[in-house]
């Protein structure tokens, strides 16, 4: 089965997305990478050339070229800022997995990165990770707690739950 993780910055969607990929037997497809493969630069570099709104306009589109492959999805932490792209997540034939993480957490995993533009003010990130709390859980299916728990726990914790998930879907046919 598909699945899809979504997540604030640092949450862990690339590492678990890479982990649970074997376990399944299904690729990896990171949206950040697919970003950068399409417009050719780093993110930094697409921020600083056509802006936020830019980028936002590319995670869109490989969003939607992406959302129904068999595969496992590791979304970029403002997936879920377009109105679009939560009802392309609400739609998605695979179950939605929220990294759910405290801003403490966050902030340990992922200062001193640079490649992260978002992430460069502290007061800003808070601002950020309040607003978004709710629209992570708007789109979610599952809701998976990360922290204190190492990516290898985390996976299978997911495993644990997908297969929840496929038994209610199949008791419901
Ligand atoms: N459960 C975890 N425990 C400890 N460290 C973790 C955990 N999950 C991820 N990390 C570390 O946190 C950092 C950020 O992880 P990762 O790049 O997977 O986040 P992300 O959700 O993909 O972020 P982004 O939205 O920016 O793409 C990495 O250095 C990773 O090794
Ligand atoms: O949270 C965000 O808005 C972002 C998260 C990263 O995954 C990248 O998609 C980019 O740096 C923007
Ligand atoms: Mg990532």
């Amino acid at each position: 089965m598909s699945l899809i993780l979504v997540g604030f910055m640092g949450a862990g969607k690339t590492t678990i997305g890479q982990q649970i990929s074997p376990l399944i037997h299904l690729p990896q497809q990171d949206l950040d990478d697919l970003i950068i493969k399409k417009a050719g630069k780093p993110i930094p570099q697409i921020f600083d050339e056509v802006g936020e709104a830019g980028f936002r306009q590319l995670e869109t589109q490989v969003l939607e070229s992406t959302i129904d492959d068999a595969a496992v999805i590791s979304t970029g932490g403002g997936v879920i800022m377009q109105t679009i792209n939560r009802h392309l997540l609400q739609g998605a034939l695979a179950p939605v997995v929220y990294l759910k993480t405290s801003f403490e957490t966050i902030l340990a995993r992922i200062q001193n990165d640079d490649n992260r533009p978002l992430a460069t003010n502290i007061t800003a990130m808070a601002r950020l990770f309040n607003q978004r709390q709710s629209l992570y859980e708007e789109v979610a299916d599952i809701v998976v707690d990360t922290d204190a728990k190492s990516p290898a726990f985390i996976s299978t914790e997911i495993m644990n739950q997908l297969a929840s998930v496929s038994e209610l879907r199949h008791s419901a046919m």
